[in-house]
């Protein structure tokens, strides 16, 4: 039902979209459409003054001589004779209300629907139209001919009442279909004016007619009496007036407790409001402030309806499946003779052990034949486990993987490469109900497992993920089937990818779509990062970032950004307040050791924070790499990346950097796959696809209108203004003093020097140099030569420091 009304709110809004143009064109557009409404409302206001008058006029509307008495003059008087007398009566002010919100919201540009607005405006007209009709049967002016035809129409047909029923029942329609009135909202009304007047009535008792109260008066009465030797005041009806009089006029008498008695007698009242008013007082008052701002994001989003973050964009269409290649047979066929034969060598070879099977089951997948053995009573599991090479030997494979036991399986599985692997295609992963059907923020599609069920990943879930394999072994492909699922499902609002390549050449064609999906600094050119130094900046730029959206999110009072969104898209957070819908960014980083390597730590930091902190706000990193020695994937990074992929790795070693066991040395390329997430490895095939299908879909998108420029992160100030020679001391690197320590004790000013000590990157080793030669500790550049240090030893250096410091004050 839900989902039928957002398409049917999307569907008008893309035929006002389409009627409107240009920017230019709606604030034309939307102030012409409202002066006609004003001009509409001035017009029929004269009308109800003047039409008698003018109704002679209307005629001659040639004649010069005629002067019409209505204020817009001859055009106003025909206005309000089409609209009012031969229109619909006093309701068509209907219509200039419509006109000049129409305008209104072309002006502002609100892109909300307003076809609905319109079919609504006409059917309320025409209900008070037969309203009137129905009651001044007589005033045309009030009815208007369309109003007393329709009116007579229905009382032909329907008689006197059966129009009042019509009418009743069009107007709780619209009570409840347009007003959202509920049977809920009816009584919470009923008790609420029900609680005013017996609030009301409450006090009234109070001072009227509890009978005590008249036992105090008289008493009071006797006492005046007394003081001012007047008849006792009668206690009929009439007298009360006089009587309630006199006991105000008590008030400073020795009769002020009776007064106190009055307050006292408010308890009785109260305590006669029955248990449900009471009920209604306690829940009503503390939620006062919350249900407020909630009623007002209602009444926003029943104006504007939800907030459509897709709405900029909103002609964008998503790529087709005829993108994708079919890569041959697309089903995996069964090659009996191949199956028995295996079957037969592993139970063969298990013989020659001693280790008799009693089960043994097949499930062929895209690469690998799992061949599921159940071991006989009293064999034990670790000596089927050290056979692992046995087998293949005698299978004559590679790759054959023993899993024992399979978890959650009371059996031993073999893997069993298969004689003609077939390819996963990305095409037939994307198509499939499992990701089609993805509730999934980030639905990743990454391949076929080993039973031939396409295996569908949340990455938002994950939250982040990092991927080894050696050179060859299908990493460019993985990471691209990744980005081609996210542009499959993603809106360009929904998602935006930071790009890292140092290879330059993996990810270059996802340049083509870098104002829909790509984000990048604000002072950078190219999108898509290709030169190490700018990854620095980039990742401390996303460290900004994700400190933003943490303080939106605090602000926002909820916890993550789906929570966030939902909130935003429920108009229930201000834009004004510095509120935004947040697409989900996933930077993705292709050579990580690379990267590594040239900027050490500067790297680690932001990448670890990163990985620790940004899962909440929607950041998720994916880093791959060629080589996955610990060096590179350090302990830390490792920490923090959960979800694994393994392509084929060319040691064992290095499957257990990756996997935290072996089992990826022994896959056998091409795209077969180990995915972990914590607990059991799985084995997958990946989807291929291939450089010219990359290459269409970023086409496909990249012809299409895109956002003025790709998606800015924040900016980030670096260390790196500290090339020019001058440098203050108060700018000076924090590791100054250290790395000043570093080249006295050595004698030797190189960048790489520092680089080593104190694990530093190129770039910030490079500028430490720079502010050494500025002070004066280190020589200028000598080409192939280390700098000459200028200061002989620790001790003058110390003193150096010192007297430079002193000056500086
Ligand atoms: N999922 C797959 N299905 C079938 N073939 C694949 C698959 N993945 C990769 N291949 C084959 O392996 C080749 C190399 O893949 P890819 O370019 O992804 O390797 P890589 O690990 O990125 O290498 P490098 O690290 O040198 O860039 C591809 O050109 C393709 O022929």
């Amino acid at each position: 039902m839900a989902a039928k009304k957002e398409h049917t709110k999307k569907k008008s809004s893309k035929l006002f979209s389409k009627i409107t143009l240009s920017q230019q064109t709606k604030t034309l557009l939307g102030s012409a459409l409202m002066i006609i409404g004003v001009a509409f409302f001035l017009a029929f206001i004269s009308y109800f003054f003047t039409w008698k008058e003018d109704q002679s006029i209307l005629s001659e509307l040639s004649n010069r001589q005629e002067n019409a008495q209505n204020l817009l003059g001859k055009i106003g008087a025909s206005l309000g004779d089409l609209f009012v007398y031969n229109g619909v009566g006093l309701a068509a002010f209907v219509f200039a209300y419509l006109l000049f919100v129409t305008g209104l919201h072309l002006f502002v540009a609100s892109g909300k629907p307003l076809l609905n607005k319109w079919v609504w405006g006409v059917l309320v007209a025409l209900w008070i139209a037969i309203l009137f009709g129905f009651f001044t049967q007589s005033s045309l002016v009030l009815s208007g001919v369309v109003g007393y035809e329709l009116n007579a129409y229905l009382s032909d047909y329907l008689g006197t009442i059966g129009t009042v029923l019509l009418l009743a029942l069009c107007f709780v329609l619209y009570a409840v279909l347009k007003l959202k009135f509920t049977a809920e909202k009816g009584i919470a009304i009923i008790s609420k004016v029900r609680n005013l007047f017996s609030k009301r009535v409450g006090d009234t008792d109070v001072f009227g007619t509890e009978d005590d109260l008249q036992t105090s008066h008289s008493e009071k009465d006797q006492i005046s009496d007394k003081l001012d030797n007047e008849p006792i005041t009668p206690t009929s009806t009439e007298a009360t007036e006089p009587l309630k009089k006199t006991t105000f006029d008590f008030k400073e008498e020795p009769l002020q407790p009776t007064i106190t008695n009055f307050s006292d007698l408010k308890v009785p009242a109260k305590d006669s409001i029955t248990d449900d008013e009471e009920l209604h007082i306690e829940v009503t008052a503390p939620a006062e402030e919350k249900e407020l701002s909630d009623i007002r994001a209602e009444q926003l989003v029943e104006d504007f309806g939800e907030f459509d973050p897709t709405l900029e964009l909103s002609n964008y269409k998503f790529p087709t499946l005829d993108l994708l290649n079919e890569y041959g047979n697309t089903g995996i066929t069964i090659n009996q003779e191949e199956l028995e034969e295996n079957k037969n060598t592993i139970v063969q070879t298990l013989k020659h052990y001693k280790i008799d099977i009693s089960q043994i089951k097949a499930t062929i997948g895209p690469t690998v034949t799992l061949y599921e053995i159940v071991p006989a009573a009293g064999i034990r599991i670790s000596k089927i486990k050290n056979l692992e090479d046995d087998i293949a030997l005698s299978l004559a494979a590679l790759g054959i993987r023993i899993i024992a036991p399979i978890p959650g399986k009371g059996t031993i599985g073999i893997e069993v490469p298969n004689k003609n692997p077939s390819i996963v295609s990305m095409r037939s992963v994307i198509a499939s109900q499992r990701f089609q059907k993805a509730e999934m923020e980030l639905p990743i599609a990454f391949g076929k497992t080993i039973s031939n069920e396409t295996f569908v990943v949340d990455l938002a879930k994950m939250p982040h993920m990092l991927m080894a394999g050696a050179t060859g072994q299908g990493k460019s492909v993985g990471l691209n089937a990744v980005l081609t699922s996210l542009l499959y499902k993603k809106h360009p609002a929904e998602v935006k990818f930071v790009l890292v390549d140092p290879k330059k050449v993996e990810l270059t064609l996802f340049n083509k779509i870098e104002r829909h999906y790509l984000a990048k600094l604000p002072d950078s050119e190219e999108a898509i990062i290709t030169d190490n130094t700018k990854v620095i900046n980039t990742l401390n730029s996303l460290c900004i970032e994700m400190d933003n959206r943490y303080e939106m999110l605090k602000n926002a009072m909820v916890r993550n950004i789906k929570e966030y969104n939902a909130k935003f898209k429920a108009r229930k957070l201000n834009p004004n307040d510095g509120h935004k819908f947040l697409p989900y960014i996933v930077l993705v980083v292709d050579e990580f050791a690379d990267l590594i390597m040239t900027a050490g730590k500067e790297v680690e930091t932001p990448i670890a924070r990163l990985a620790q902190l940004a899962r909440a706000i929607g950041i998720h990193l994916i880093i791959a790499t060629q080589r996955p020695s610990v060096n590179v994937i350090t302990g830390i990074i490792k920490a923090n990346f959960p979800a694994r992929i393994a392509f084929r790795v060319t040691s064992k070693i290095d499957s257990r950097t990756i996997l935290d066991t072996q089992g990826a040395d022994q896959l056998i390329g091409r795209g077969d796959m180990l995915f972990t997430q914590g607990n059991e490895v799985i084995r997958l095939q990946c989807a291929f696809v291939d450089t010219p299908e990359v290459s269409k879909i970023t086409d496909f998108i990249g012809s299409q209108r895109a956002y003025p420029d790709a998606h800015l992160l924040p900016e980030y100030v670096g260390e790196e203004n500290g090339t020019s020679l001058d440098i203050d001391i108060s700018e000076r690197d924090a590791l100054f003093r250290e790395a000043a320590e570093v080249i006295v004790t050595a004698q030797q000013g190189s960048a790489s020097l520092l680089q080593r000590k104190l694990k530093l990157g190129y770039n910030r080793a490079g500028r430490l140099i720079d502010q050494l030669e500025a002070a004066g500790i280190v020589g200028p550049f000598e080409g192939s030569k280390a700098r000459q240090v200028l200061i002989p030893d620790l001790v003058s250096l110390e003193q150096f420091l010192t007297s430079e410091q002193d000056n500086f004050e």
